[in-house]
């Protein structure tokens, strides 16, 4: 359960809305809109009184809870220590005892047995964005925010992702994207925001209409079959 109550700041209007347990969210909006500052307000890396966590206020919940309970995934991945491997960063990714079984079924799971033990520094920025996904379940936190996962992904592995993301190996999931295909077909509920205040916040089917698309998007989308597509 994730809630937040009337939170404003020079980004954000007047902010409120709740998830319940295990509900997923999609967050779009065009550049500048304030998603990712939304993403880090949910997850207080922009400290604030106005997120509830499972009932509890999140500027009172400790460090070590906190990172169980909620886990922002940046668009890019921060090296601190230049020759760290995807296996060493894996499993400093685990917040409790290190599991190297699980370990090895995620870089199995993602394909990632060539990067193994090779300097993540030197990661293509797909491959950067396969290993944050990978650390995320390592993590397994009760909910993940991923702010543009899929943004460097090939077709291939943009449709693993996709089917990881329609499992249950992540538990409560709040997905930030520019790919309309991926969130339509996703089907989690939708949030819309635009000049940092909410405009839309209901159910798939309601925001992936004619009307809407025209509205939000002004005639750059075309729906094809049950397909989004750019209009060019
Ligand atoms: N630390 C900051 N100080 C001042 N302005 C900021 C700061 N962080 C973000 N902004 C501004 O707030 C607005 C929202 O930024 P944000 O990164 O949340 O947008 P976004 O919706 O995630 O955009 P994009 O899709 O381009 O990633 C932008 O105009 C940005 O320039």
């Amino acid at each position: 359960m994730l809630e937040i109550n009337n939170y404003n700041s020079a980004i954000l209007k007047d902010i409120s809305f709740s998830l319940k347990q295990n509900e997923n969210l999609i967050i779009l909006g065009e550049n500048g809109a304030g998603k990712s500052t939304l993403a880090k307000v949910l997850s207080n890396l922009i400290s604030n009184d106005n997120v509830k966590l499972f009932g509890e206020n999140i500027d009172k919940i400790s460090d070590l809870k906190r990172a169980k309970l909620i886990n922002y995934i940046p668009p890019k991945l921060s090296i601190f220590d230049e020759y760290i491997t995807l296996k060493e960063f894996l499993e400093l990714s685990s917040i409790e005892n290190i599991d190297n079984e699980k370990i090895e079924k995620i870089i199995s799971l993602l394909k990632l047995e060539k990067l193994e033990n090779r300097y993540c520094k030197a990661f293509s920025s797909g491959e950067k964005q396969l290993l944050l996904l990978a650390s995320s379940i390592m993590h397994n936190a009760q909910i993940t925010i991923f702010d543009e996962l899929t943004a460097n992904l090939d077709i291939s592995r943009l449709k693993e992702v996709y089917e990881i993301f329609n499992s249950d190996l992540l538990k409560q999931k709040i997905i930030i994207t520019h790919n309309l295909d991926l969130a339509n077909a996703l089907k989690y509920k939708i949030l819309f925001i635009k000049d940092g205040k909410i405009e839309f916040f209901d159910e798939h089917e309601n925001f992936f209409t004619n009307e809407n698309l025209q509205k939000f998007y002004n005639n750059t989308i075309l729906k094809l079959e049950n397909h989004l597509v750019v209009n060019l």
